[in-house]
C-alpha cells in the first residue's frame, strides 16, 4: 500500500515590499492587529494536513523571533532569502528536512487572506497529481494587450490568474527550479513545472487570498481578515 504524502509549507517572507513603499517590509505590517505574516502562519497551523511549515527570511531579519514567538515546534525559520522570489524559495526547499514524496505548498507571506479551508481544498484536489496544482481565480474582466503598440483585446476565456500555495511533489519543484534557464525571470513556481513540459492543475482559489503588493491592498486585506474575527 501507498504511504499518504506529507504536506509541508514554504512561506518566502524575504522581500523588501518596494511597491508597498512602506517604513518597513510589507510582511511585517499591522493587520487586524496582528503582523501580515503572523496570519498568514495561521492558516497553516489551522490546516490539520499540514505537517511542517517553513519561513524563508533574509539573513539580517529583525522581526521574525517575535512574530513567530507562539507558533510551537510546526514552524522552522530559515534565514536564507535570496535577491528573488525564487532564489528565495530555492535556498529553502534545498535547507528543508523533506523526504522524495512529500507536496510542498508554496505560500507567499503577503497573502494573509488564505483560509485553512482554501488549503484543504488544494490538497483534496490535486494532492495527488504528479504534476502538482496551484489555486488561481478565472478572469472576470475583460483583458487589454499593448504588447504590440496599439491596444488588443485578449479573449478571456480559459485566462486564470494565479494565486499561491503552489503545491508541488518536492523533487519536481526543486528540479525545475534548478533547471530553469532564467529562475530569476519566473514570477511563479508552476512555471517552472510547466518548463519540465508538465501541466500543473488549477484549483479555483478566492479573492480574499490577494496579494497584498500596493498600499490600496491593506484595506481589502483587513477587511477579510476582520470579518473573520466577528
Ligand atoms: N527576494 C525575495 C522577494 C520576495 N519574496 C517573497 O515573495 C512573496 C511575493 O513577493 P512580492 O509580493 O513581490 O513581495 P516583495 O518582493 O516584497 O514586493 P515588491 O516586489 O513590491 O518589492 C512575498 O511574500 C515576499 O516576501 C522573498 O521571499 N524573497
Ligand atoms: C506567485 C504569485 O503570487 C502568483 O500570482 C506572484 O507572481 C508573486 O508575486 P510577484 O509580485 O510576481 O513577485
Amino acid at each position: 500500500m501507498t504511504e499518504a504524502p506529507r504536506y509541508l509549507a514554504l512561506i518566502p517572507a524575504a522581500g523588501v515590499g518596494a511597491r508597498m513603499a512602506a517604513a518597513g517590509p510589507k510582511q511585517y505590517l499591522p493587520l487586524a492587529g496582528r503582523p501580515m505574516l503572523r496570519h498568514t502562519l495561521q492558516a497553516f497551523l489551522d490546516s490539520e494536513a499540514i505537517h511542517h511549515i517553513y519561513v524563508v527570511v533574509s539573513a539580517s531579519d529583525g522581526y521574525i523571533d517575535d512574530v513567530v514567538a507562539d507558533c510551537g515546534q510546526r514552524v522552522t525559520v530559515l534565514r536564507r532569502g535570496g535577491a528573488t522570489r525564487m532564489e528565495s524559495i530555492r535556498n529553502g526547499l534545498r535547507a528543508i528536512d523533506a523526504a522524495a514524496g512529500d507536496r510542498v505548498l508554496v505560500h507567499d507571506a503577503a497573502r494573509p487572506g488564505l483560509t485553512p479551508g482554501l488549503i484543504d481544498k488544494l490538497i483534496a484536489e490535486a494532492g495527488l497529481d504528479p504534476a502538482g496544482g496551484l489555486l488561481a481565480l478565472r478572469v472576470v474582466d475583460t483583458v487589454k494587450s499593448t504588447r504590440a503598440g496599439k491596444v488588443e483585446t485578449t479573449p478571456r476565456d480559459g485566462l486564470w490568474l494565479a494565486q499561491t500555495p503552489q503545491m508541488f511533489p518536492y523533487e519536481l519543484l526543486l528540479r525545475a527550479l534548478e533547471s530553469a534557464p532564467d529562475p530569476e525571470a519566473i514570477t511563479d513556481d508552476a512555471s517552472a513545472v510547466e518548463m519540465l513540459g508538465l501541466s500543473p492543475r488549477l484549483v479555483e482559489g478566492h479573492p480574499r487570498n490577494l496579494k497584498v503588493t500596493l498600499p490600496v491592498d491593506i484595506g481589502i486585506a483587513e477587511m477579510y481578515l476582520k470579518q473573520d474575527s466577528q
